[in-house]
């Protein structure tokens, strides 16, 4: 059974103390926390109290970054830098260190403890007040400097005794064509090529495989993908065709093959509950994926295309399995073998899209939502996520394996030459 990451949790305080209605910690300007926490029969934390505690602790800056803003000039990026590599840490650096970045972040985003103290048996807010208190007058700056300097060490010293697969350190900041955030029990990873309108370049398919891997470790609950700007995405970059190496067409061919069969099998396998927030028209690739999500909602702007005969091209993504059986075989060859454009609300009542929004309250209905879903227990999600998609698995990647060798053959082909010739050439468009 999948664990909550190990440093999640904050050691239960002894069972014999009676949990006391703890006075609250935060600014009049931050959310106030729950005023007391649920515990197991045996008086320790349940795993979601932790997780929120933990949230609380780590990922409460990050909200109050963003009230503090104008606050911080000099080391800005770093301190920002410095948070996001506290979520990426792979192991529980434990309560005193956590209580020592608590502490330092208060201390350089509103200076000395100015709160009320705890009641002695408010056990962790009483730690978190006398973490904070003890700073005394440090100025804000050097706060801000030590929670750096402090994260930096930890970064050296717990990842690089941890197993990550090379390149799992990189911080979410660091993506070229993403925007990956971590908030409110959601990772949501953003396509962000918006003057291209999302089109999945070579960089892009990589590090949306790096962003998932991330993601199914992270201490989020869900995965949210979306796209930035007026498009969801337009699909494979068509300049992937542009640069051939000294191999020639049949190694790009290949190496294509090799991307696309490992890109589509980080979302066969990946573990958590995955949802597209489809915020505009969507075409190729980011189309068939959908059909391994496990909810996508959509803006009643979008509309789903696969044009692939028009492209000399034939299905991925799984879509020739799980087109057929989301929407009948026939519905499914009107949209791969065709290309017809589906509407938003066509989609929808095929079951491709879980449910359609009004664009204009898209935003703000879906992310309540996903918020909501976002606090249930993450551990039950992930076993009834396997549940529904595990015995489908091993169909799909050999589903999978074969879509990419049919796909290798048709970019050989003359009907997808002259299809990316001629959109390169500006003598087409969909
Ligand atoms: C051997 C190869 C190895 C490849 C590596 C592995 C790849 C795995 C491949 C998996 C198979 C995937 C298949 C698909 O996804 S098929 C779908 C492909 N997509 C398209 O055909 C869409 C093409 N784009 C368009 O038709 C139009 O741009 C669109 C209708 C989407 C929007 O039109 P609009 O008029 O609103 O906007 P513009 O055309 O002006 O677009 C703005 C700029 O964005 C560029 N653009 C948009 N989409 C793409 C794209 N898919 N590829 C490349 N560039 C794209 C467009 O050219 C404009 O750029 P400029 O401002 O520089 O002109």
């Amino acid at each position: 059974m999948p664990q909550a990451p190990a440093w999640a949790l904050l050691s239960a305080p002894p069972r014999t103390q009676a949990p006391a209605p703890p006075p609250n910690l935060r600014s009049p300007r931050a959310p106030a926390p729950p005023l007391s926490r649920p515990r197991g029969s045996d008086g320790a934390l349940g795993l979601e109290t932790c997780t929120a505690l933990v949230s609380e602790v780590i990922s409460f800056p990050v909200v109050q970054l963003h009230l503090n803003r104008t606050a911080m000039r000099a080391s800005q990026k770093d301190f920002e830098n410095a948070m996001s590599q506290v979520k990426l840490l792979k192991k529980d650096p434990g309560n005193e260190v956590k209580l020592k970045l608590y502490a330092l972040y208060k201390q350089a985003t509103e200076g000395p403890c100015n709160m009320p103290k705890p009641g002695v048996f408010d056990l962790i807010n009483k730690a978190k007040w006398d973490a904070w208190n003890a700073l005394g007058s440090l100025p804000k700056e050097t706060a801000r400097q030590n929670y750096v300097d402090l994260v930096s060490s930890l970064s050296s010293s717990l990842e690089s005794s941890s197993q990550v697969e090379p390149g799992t350190d990189r911080k979410s900041t660091g993506y070229e064509t993403l925007m990956v955030t971590s908030e409110d029990g959601i990772t949501k990873i953003m396509l962000n090529r918006p003057t291209k309108k999302n089109a999945l370049n070579v960089e892009m398919y990589h590090e949306i495989m790096h962003a998932l891997k991330a993601a199914s470790k992270d201490d989020s609950a869900i995965t949210v993908l979306t796209g930035n700007g007026d498009y969801y995405s337009s699909g494979n970059d068509l300049t992937n065709f542009t640069d051939i190496p000294p191999g020639g067409v049949e190694e790009k061919a290949k190496n294509g093959a090799i991307l696309l069969r490992e890109f589509v099998g980080c979302f066969i396998d990946f573990p958590k509950p995955l949802i597209a927030v489809v915020n505009g028209p969507a075409v190729g690739i980011s189309v068939t994926l959908l059909g391994l999500f496990d909810a996508v909602y959509a803006s009643d702007r979008a509309t789903f295309h696969t044009p692939f005969s028009h492209l000399g091209q034939s299905p991925e993504g799984c879509s020739s399995y799980t087109f057929p059986k989301i929407m009948s075989p026939a519905k499914a060859t009107e949209m791969l073998v065709f290309g017809k454009k589906l509407t938003a609300g066509e989609a929808c009542a095929q079951g491709l899209v879980t449910e359609v929004f009004p664009d204009s309250t898209f935003q703000k209905e879906v992310w309540t939502r996903l918020k909501a879903f976002a606090k249930l227990p993450p551990n039950a999600m992930r076993i009834s996520k396997e549940i529904i998609r595990n015995r489908e698995k091993e169909k799909l990647h050999a589903v999978n394996a074969e879509e990419c060798s049919v796909l290798q053959g048709r970019w050989l082909s003359d009907e997808c030459m002259n299809a990316v010739v001629n959109f390169l050439s500006r003598k087409s468009k969909l």
